[in-house]
């Protein structure tokens, strides 16, 4: 017997796009018993993205492809596939699944790009099983996953309290362009947090959202020469210590008319603010020329958080 197109069943699969992410403001307090630190963070999601495909599976497996896929882990520590398994157990599911990664968000770069595929896992699984499970529920299993991962699902603009999980949208007009300074060499988040720490000494304090309003004024206008001025991190000094070629992204920024410029989260990608898409790629040209970025990325923000792009509806 001959099988004709129409015979042929095709594989279930969901594919999914997450965002990755730049902290607008970053203010960081004294270090809690649990070891996490209390934030006041405004997130923005911009249009640089990993792209998840969910295909079934008998068991958890994990592929990677994209610029520096090489350093991802493909074993169970994978965000995904914790993603994957913390949904399965919690919804009851007996299956597997197979999550191929293609990552758009520099590895350990300080984007959130784990989180995103996290989020993104959590998604994919989710339309595949048809787990039944509701929007807070996965934004709960995000949160447990890691303190990004719940504005990888939410997306846009939000300020971020806790230790950077619970969200507040903000309203934002226009959009935002942006360059970044990506760099093969990563930084370890919780370094980065352990040496605000050392700075800090006994001189942190809780944060306080109205240091931020600035930025907000600037946000709800669609002020980017306001917006630029308002960029602020109080991680950027830690990971200056720790790798004080940064210094080198922010000052060419600068010199090529960046309207603010920032290390984004825990670095050590540096985010330039730029006044049009055309002047976004005038700073990507302009770190590449000065050869203190080992890629650089242009895209605007706000973007739209964790989405399914296809295959819900024969999932299930
Ligand atoms: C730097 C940021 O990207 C800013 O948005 C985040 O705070 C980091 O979020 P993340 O990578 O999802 O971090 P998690 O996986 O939750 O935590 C990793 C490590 O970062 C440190 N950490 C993280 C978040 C927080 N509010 N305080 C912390 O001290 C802790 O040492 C923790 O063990
Ligand atoms: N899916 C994943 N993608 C990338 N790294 C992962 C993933 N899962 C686990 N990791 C590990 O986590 C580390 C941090 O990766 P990630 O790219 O999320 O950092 P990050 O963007 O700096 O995070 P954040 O901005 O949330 O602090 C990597 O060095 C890697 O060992």
């Amino acid at each position: 017997m001959t099988l004709t197109r129409l015979d042929v069943v095709p594989d279930r699969e969901v594919r999914v796009r997450a965002p990755g992410k730049v902290n607008l403001s970053l203010r960081v307090g004294p270090r809690r018993r649990d070891g996490y630190h209390p934030l006041s963070t405004v997130f923005q999601a911009v249009s640089v993205h990993e792209d998840v495909v969910a295909t079934p599976s008998t068991d958890f497996r994990l592929t990677v492809s994209g610029p520096q896929s090489e350093l991802v882990p493909t074993d169970g520590t994978n965000l995904a596939v914790r993603a994957a398994r913390a949904l399965a157990a919690r919804a009851g599911i007996d299956e597997g699944v197979h999550l191929h990664l293609h990552k758009g968000v520099p590895v350990a770069g300080g984007m959130a790009g784990g989180s995103a595929d996290a989020a993104a896992a959590l998604v994919a699984c989710d339309a595949l099983w048809h787990t039944g499970l509701s929007r807070d529920d996965l934004l709960e299993l995000a949160a447990d996953l890691g303190s990004d991962v719940p504005f990888s699902l939410t997306g846009h603009t939000a300020v971020g309290s806790g230790r950077g999980d619970l969200l507040t949208p903000v309203l934002a007009r226009g959009e935002f362009h942006w360059a970044f300074a990506v760099q093969d060499r990563g930084l370890s988040t919780a370094a980065v947090y352990a040496r605000f720490d050392e700075l800090a000494g006994d001189d942190a304090r809780d944060p306080d959202p109205q240091d931020d309003l600035a930025l907000m004024q600037a946000l709800l206008a669609g002020d980017a020469t306001a917006l630029g001025a308002a960029l602020h991190n109080d991680l950027q000094p830690a990971a200056l210590t720790l790798d004080p070629a940064l210094a080198e992204p922010l000052e060419v920024a600068e010199d090529a008319g960046a309207l603010g410029a920032v290390v984004s989260g825990s670095g050590p990608t540096v985010a330039a603010l730029a006044r049009s898409r055309q002047h976004a790629l005038v700073l990507a040209a302009a770190f590449t020329a000065a050869g203190v970025a080992d890629a650089v990325l242009t895209a605007v923000g706000p973007v739209a958080g964790t989405r399914v792009v296809s295959g819900a509806d024969q999932a299930g």
